[in-house]
């Protein structure tokens, strides 16, 4: 790590897709702000992977690549994967899934807040109150299946879902503690167990495990959902939710329909987090219904970004690089709501006008996190 020579390496891996377009994006605003404040400067350098990196190579995630992650303080990523190219069994191309097996980053953190002035998606005013966050378990769950899945004859395929006593509690822990910094700023805090025990032997042991965890969180509201009601929470009341903590593919469905309830993928903003590593990336995909054409929203990308300051401001003890993640959120509000609403939600602004309001509004974002 790179502390002592006070610069901060980021491995910068677009990827494929409109992942390279946020990721340009985000690039130019990660420098404006720079220019504007003190503080450590992040040193960016951008690395291959992906899905037509493979089709080029042969190579989905060079060992270069996966290197430079390991060494990086942090990894700022794009979206990776395209729908044609794939292994022979069906499966995509998608090193992401590589590199949070081998950086071990196991929670998945999804915030999701509503930003006012957007055109809301639900007509509800308390819409405007949407505030939680989804914690993800990354390094098993169904996903655990991957590569190991198997069809018997042509006729029956298996995928097995794994959990863990060490994977289920570090997750769990990672959440309640997560809470445990968002009650200091909303005054409560809960973990919501989301799972399938009234089912699954694997989930009520996933359950079984959370409920440890929670007991060493006395402070800590916790309480219990299956995931099919969550679902339908998250529609009819998303605002009454705080910190929720799921397995894997659960985690994956519910932080979509999330993003949806906020305006779409382009408004939901994601960190894989590990004791050790930590990558940043916007929860959506590379979207090739829109690559190429201007139209995809980086507001997710310069969000996560925002939460890759926060992690080195807290790991480095760098507290001006707070100070850059607010200034990067206040300007993303201020673009929002004076007008630069992103075609993803009905508006006309497309990547590069969401980006120049952006980095517009940083002179004002200043005087307002001042
Ligand atoms: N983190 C990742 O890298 C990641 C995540 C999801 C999907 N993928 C991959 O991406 C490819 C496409 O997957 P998909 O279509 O299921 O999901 P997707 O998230 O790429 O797109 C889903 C829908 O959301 C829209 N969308 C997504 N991001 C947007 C943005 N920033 N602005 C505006 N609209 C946006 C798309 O246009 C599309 O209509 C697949 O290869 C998939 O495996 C990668
Ligand atoms: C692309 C895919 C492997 C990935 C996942 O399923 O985790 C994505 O959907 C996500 O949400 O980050
Ligand atoms: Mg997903």
């Amino acid at each position: 790590m790179t502390v002592s020579s006070n610069k901060l390496d980021i491995a910068v891996l677009p990827g494929d897709g409109i992942g390279r377009e946020v990721m340009a994006a985000c690039l130019e605003l990660l420098a404006a702000v720079e220019a504007k404040t003190a503080g450590a400067p992040l040193r960016m350098n951008t690395w291959q992977a992906g899905a037509q990196f493979y089709a080029e190579s042969g190579e989905a995630l060079p060992n270069a690549t996966l290197d430079a992650c390991r060494r990086a303080d942090a990894v700022l990523f794009g979206a990776m994967g395209w729908p044609d190219i794939r292994h022979a069994d069906g499966t995509e191309i998608i090193p992401q899934l590589d590199l949070r097996m081998a950086l071990d980053l196991y929670a998945g953190v999804r915030p999701i807040r509503w930003f006012p002035g957007l055109p809301r998606i639900l007509s509800d005013e308390r819409v405007d109150d949407i505030d939680f966050v989804l914690v993800r378990e990354q390094t098993e769950g169904l996903f655990h299946a991957r590569g190991r899945g198997k069809v018997v004859g042509d006729d029956e395929a298996y995928d097995t879902m794994c959990i863990t006593r060490n994977g289920t509690a570090r997750v769990s822990d990672f959440a309640f503690r997560l809470a445990q910094r968002r009650q200091s700023r909303r005054g409560q805090a809960r973990v919501t167990c989301v799972d399938k025990a009234n089912v699954f032997t694997s989930m009520a042991f996933f359950r079984k495990i959370f409920d440890e965890v929670a007991a060493t969180h006395p402070t800590i509201g916790a309480d219990h959902a299956y995931v099919d009601a969550m679902a339908l929470v998250m529609v009819k009341k998303p605002w009454t939710l705080d910190v929720m903590v799921t397995e894997n593919m659960f985690g994956d469905i519910l932080s979509d329909l999330a993003a949806g309830l906020v305006g779409g993928m382009g408004m939901a903003p994601s960190a894989d987090v590990g004791d050790k590593h930590a990558l940043f990336q916007p929860a959506h995909g590379t979207a090739p219904d829109i690559a190429g054409q201007g139209k995809a929203n980086p507001c997710a990308m310069f969000l996560s970004a925002a939460m890759m300051l926060d992690w080195l401001a807290e790991k480095h003890s760098e507290p001006q690089l707070e100070v850059r993640a607010r200034l990067i959120e206040a300007s993303v509000q201020m673009a929002l709501s004076s007008g630069a609403v992103p075609i993803e939600l009905g508006g006309t602004a497309g990547c590069a006008a969401v980006t120049r309001e952006t980095i517009a509004a940083l002179p004002q974002a200043m005087k307002a996190v001042a």
